[in-house]
């Protein structure tokens, strides 16, 4: 009997697509019995496939319907992932409440978010009743996070100065001092790797006295390749720094609980250690579909994923229970303790240390 082959297909934005869609990827995939197509997103998705799975990071209210009309025509599909869980990270107040209603004991270790506060217009900013409980310095972000670049534009703000040059609708969220070094979680289905990055350096009480410009803007600082340091003041804001790393079992709990909160399997957040307690982690920001391929190991926890989403598919199948469109796999599903081929139980914490910035 021929081979049961799994196809899943998959529409990504260009960079994405060349980001992501690897050599290295595809054929581990499709050694795996898995075969990656890409979806033509010129043409209808619901004139394309078979797809077992369809995997996505578009955005707009086409791309939605057609998703629609697919899963209409083809409810054993699985479409990885729903675009209103999707939509949930598209602003950073919304983005961030699931963290907030996590329940997670741990030994010794605290989590939580920033203080912050949404800023919908000029007037709100400058009154200062608003800014009960908020000190400088502030980082002031975009309210919106739907990929384009703006919503990337971030300032360090250290007094009312530099409120000035702020454009509403703004998260203002407290800047907390990190030792320099963010972590960043990555979420595969059941699957978590956490890496270090640089961040910004921690801001001294001299500073925050205000010797500084009342407001320092940045884009994308943990993304940046030892290329893009061309800016004096992003050389200033960097610091090497041996950090330790969290503890691994903190960090996968708080994973599947935003997994199973968030209803979705492809994300990653970001990580602060208050520099003020040591033990106490705040989470600043979620991001769907990152940039896998930054991740050491990448080909082999994708994989392993879809290898998931596979078995579970048939076996649920041969339960004739059906799957839901939108998939979350469960995590105590046993079928998912899949060993990778480097030996490694794909279903751990894996934690490497990676530095794009160089200083
Ligand atoms: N509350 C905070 N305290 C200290 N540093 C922060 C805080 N929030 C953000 N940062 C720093 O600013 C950077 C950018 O913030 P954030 O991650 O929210 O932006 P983003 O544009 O959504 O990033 P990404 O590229 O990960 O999507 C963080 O990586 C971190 O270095
Ligand atoms: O998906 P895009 O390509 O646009 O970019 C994403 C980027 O991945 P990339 O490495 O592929 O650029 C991610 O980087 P890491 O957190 O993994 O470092 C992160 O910055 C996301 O916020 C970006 O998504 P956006 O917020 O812009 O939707
Ligand atoms: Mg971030
Ligand atoms: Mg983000």
């Amino acid at each position: 009997m021929a081979e049961r082959r799994f196809g899943i297909g998959y529409a990504l934005a260009p960079k994405k697509q060349q980001s992501f869609i690897q050599e290295s990827l595809v054929g581990l995939a499709r050694s795996r019995g898995i075969d990656l197509v890409r979806i033509d997103t010129q043409r209808s998705l619901a004139d394309q496939g078979p797809f077992d799975c369809v995997m996505h990071k578009l955005y707009g209210n086409d791309w939605k319907r057609q998703l629609e009309e697919f899963r209409v025509k083809n409810p054993n599909a699985v479409i990885i992932d729903s675009p209103e869980a999707i939509e949930r990270l598209h602003n950073r107040i919304s983005m961030l409440q699931v963290v907030s209603e996590l329940k997670i004991e741990h030994e010794s270790d605290t989590f939580g978010i920033p203080k912050q506060i949404v800023i919908y217009d000029k007037e709100t900013l400058f009154d200062r009743q608003a800014w009960e409980g908020l000190k400088f310095p502030v980082i002031a972000k975009p309210l919106v996070a739907d990929g384009s670049a703006k919503s990337h534009k971030m300032a360090l703000v250290f007094n009312h100065d530099g409120l000035d040059n702020l454009k509403p609708p703004i998260v203002l969220q407290e800047f907390v001092n990190h030792g320099g070094v963010i972590f960043k979680v990555y979420v595969v289905g059941e699957h978590v790797k956490c890496v270090k990055r640089k961040s910004l350096p921690d801001v001294s009480e001299e500073e925050k006295l205000g010797s500084l410009d009342g407001l320092l803007s940045f884009s994308q600082i943990s993304n940046l390749a030892n290329n893009e340091r061309t800016d004096d003041k992003y050389y200033k804001m960097m610091q090497l720094d041996d950090t330790e790393m969290p503890p691994q079992s903190f960090i996968t709990d708080i994973a599947r609980g935003l997994r199973q909160g968030l209803r979705l399997n492809l994300f990653n957040f970001d990580v602060i250690r208050d520099a003020r307690f040591g033990n106490r982690y705040l989470i600043i920001d979620i991001n769907y579909f990152p940039g896998y391929a930054k991740m050491p190991g990448y080909e082999t926890l994708l994989t392993d994923f879809f290898c998931d989403i596979m078995q579970k598919k048939e076996k649920d199948g041969a339960e004739n229970t059906g799957l839901d469109s939108y998939e979350v796999l469960s995590c105590d599903d046993e079928v998912r303790k899949i060993v990778s081929s480097d030996g490694d139980d794909g279903g751990d914490l894996n934690v490497e240390e990676e530095n794009p910035i160089q200083v």
